[in-house]
């Protein structure tokens, strides 16, 4: 029998019980799930990572609804054991769910959740940091100021790349991808070049009006690209930035072959999903090339990192903060509370899951309807008018 875990309850007396997994930023979260009549109880457990027993004997008996997270595997038997619990709904407090499987959700007709939208600028900027950090060599010069190793100004010291004028690179031109390429052209006068399935128009709207402003101003113009091919943005660009969904065609899309393809001095950055990267094989290029260099937010085997990683001076790393502003970890907290208490209510989906600012409007009820349900299609569930 699974150990009992530890939780804390809210609303004790509510006839819907919905389970966090993790305690959450924020308590509008909590508040919108107690006025609609939820008992909410949270995992208070002290280790960061929940097994799948740890989860089932949350669960427990009966559950109408869980707030789970990326780190958990949610696949056949986490869907089993909450449709056994009387469960018909779960949301990822992430807008990635490749912990997910959504077919076994389906299977078990369980609506999944995911929060888009409130993390796209706060993730872009984390992105926007680490190209600044590694092309900079913030890390680097930081260490060596309080090692006490700085004895005077000097021509060579901590030299690093200029952005203004050089090429970024995207690949995945998003919802996070457009906006990090929109920081790095208005910021840096970047010109763009990216690789994404579908054409970005808003992205392309924007760069040849921003060009247009600065050429009328009398300054270098700014230029955009779709690339045909991601080896064309990986040949081209001096900062490539990796923003696509984490799945069978994305897995190792940055392996030994596409690594060898960039310029020696490029900069990579990944705030999409560690094992988009071939890690072992960027420790290697890493090693063979001091002034390619990285800024990683995320891992292949999370929490690890691969063998060589951490001694690399040419690597900035950071624990998967992307997402981690205030405002953005409160919103995704109530994005995914609403998923579920939407099933739970029997509350249509939200028309456009990239517009979801009326649900994060502290000063108004959030509108009758489920934020974002990828599975909403499967199930057949019906979209709201509002
Ligand atoms: N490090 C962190 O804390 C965070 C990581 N993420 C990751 O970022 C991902 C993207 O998030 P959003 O921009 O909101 O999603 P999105 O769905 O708006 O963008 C993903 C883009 O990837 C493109 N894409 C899919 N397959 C591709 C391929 N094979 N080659 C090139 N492009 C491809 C899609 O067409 C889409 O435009 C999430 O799925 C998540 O894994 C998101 C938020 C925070
Ligand atoms: O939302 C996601 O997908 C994350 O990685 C955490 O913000």
């Amino acid at each position: 029998m699974a150990k009992p875990v530890s939780v804390e309850v809210w609303n004790p007396n509510g006839k819907y019980r919905v389970i966090s997994t993790k305690p959450m930023p924020g308590t509008r979260w909590i508040n919108l799930l107690i006025e609609q009549d939820c008992r909410v109880e949270i995992c208070t457990e002290k280790k960061t990572i929940l097994s799948v027993e740890d989860i089932i004997a949350l669960i427990g008996n009966k559950c109408d609804g869980v707030i789970g997270q990326l780190t958990e595997d949610w696949g056949d038997t986490l869907f089993a054991a909450l449709s056994r619990a009387g469960g018909k709904a779960f949301s990822n407090m992430a807008v990635g769910y490749n912990n997910v499987d959504v077919n076994a959700a389906n299977k078990y007709g369980v609506a999944v959740g995911n929060t888009p939208g409130v993390l796209t600028e706060t993730t872009a900027e984390l992105a926007a940091s680490l190209s600044l950090a590694a092309s900079r060599r913030i890390v680097e010069a930081d260490e060596f100021m309080r090692a006490g190793l700085y004895d005077g100004w000097l021509p060579h010291l901590f030299v690093g790349n200029l952005l203004k004028g050089q090429t970024v690179g995207v690949i995945g031109a998003g919802r996070i991808g457009s906006a990090y390429a929109r920081m790095m052209v208005e910021g840096f006068k970047m010109n763009l070049i990216y690789y994404d399935l579908y054409q970005a128009t808003r992205l392309e709207k924007f760069v040849t009006a921003y060009g247009e402003f600065l050429k009328s101003n009398g300054e270098q113009p700014v230029y955009w690209k779709r690339a045909s091919s991601m080896d064309e943005v990986l040949r081209e660009a001096d900062v490539i930035s990796l923003h696509p969904v984490l799945d069978k065609t994305t897995y190792h899309l940055i392996n030994k072959e596409s690594l060898a393809t960039m310029k020696k001095e490029a900069i990579l950055v990944n705030c999409s999903r560690g094992p988009v990267v071939d890690e072992v094989a960027l420790v290697e290029h890493l090693k063979q090339n001091p002034m390619f260099r990285v800024g990683l937010d995320v891992f292949e085997d999370e929490p690890f990192m691969k063998p060589g990683l951490a001694e690399m001076k040419n690597a900035v790393v950071v624990p998967h903060i992307a997402s981690a502003s205030k405002w953005t970890r409160e919103g995704m907290a109530t994005l995914a509370a609403l998923n579920v208490l939407g099933k739970i209510k029997g509350y249509p989906i939200w028309g456009d899951p990239n517009q979801v600012a009326p649900f994060l409007n502290e000063n108004a009820p959030p509108p009758a309807a489920c934020p974002s349900i990828v599975n909403a299609k499967a199930l057949g569930l019906p979209v709201s008018k509002l």
